[in-house]
């Protein structure tokens, strides 16, 4: 995804377009609040939901190709993207439906058979910010998804959010 650039605004909004079956509603909404929270507690962002019109992070699930070069490809692999900072779908961060969404806080069992919503949308969130892969294996930017029971944002994504804005 092209450009490693920034918001030029903090107050950043965003709109949830749908929601997949797999969690209610308002699970969702809660995951994409504590995701954004992961980053406003480090950084001068702020992120507050839109109901309606153009919101800087449209967010979306999608499955295959849902509108963009970048197609889903079913169960497992790609998982998500989101585009770096800008105008229009810049910014915005997809979920791929294909995957089964669970939450740490449900029963252990679904979180080995699922994706935390919460972990992949707080890394999809540090790319719609600005944030590219990081090297460090804990770390939140780091290019591979491991489950975290009790997640700890990582100095290197800190340092990173940090040296953006
Ligand atoms: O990295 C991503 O955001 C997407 C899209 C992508 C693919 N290649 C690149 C290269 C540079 C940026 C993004 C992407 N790849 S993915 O395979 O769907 C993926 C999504 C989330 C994560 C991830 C989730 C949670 C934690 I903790 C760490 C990584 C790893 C891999
Ligand atoms: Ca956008
Ligand atoms: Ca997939
Ligand atoms: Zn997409
Ligand atoms: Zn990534």
């Amino acid at each position: 995804f092209e450009g490693d650039l920034k918001w030029d605004h903090n107050d950043i909004t965003y709109r949830v377009l749908n929601h997949s079956p797999d969690l209610d509603a308002d699970v969702i909404d809660d995951a994409f609040v504590r995701a954004f929270k992961v980053w406003s507690d480090v950084s001068p962002l702020t992120f507050t939901q839109i109901y309606s019109g153009e919101a800087d992070i449209m967010i979306l699930f999608g499955s295959d190709d849902h509108g963009d070069p970048y197609p889903f490809d079913g169960k497992d692999g790609l998982l998500a993207h989101a585009y770096p900072p800008g105008e229009g779908v810049q910014g915005d961060a997809h979920f791929d439906d294909d995957e089964f969404w669970t939450l740490g806080t449900g029963v252990v069992v679904k979180t080995r058979f699922g994706y935390s919503l919460f972990l992949v949308a707080a890394h999809e969130f540090g790319h719609a910010i600005g944030l590219e892969h990081s090297a460090v294996r804990d770390a939140l930017m780091y290019p591979m998804y491991s489950y975290i029971e009790d997640f700890q944002l990582h100095q290197d994504d800190v340092a990173g959010v940090q040296y953006l804005y």
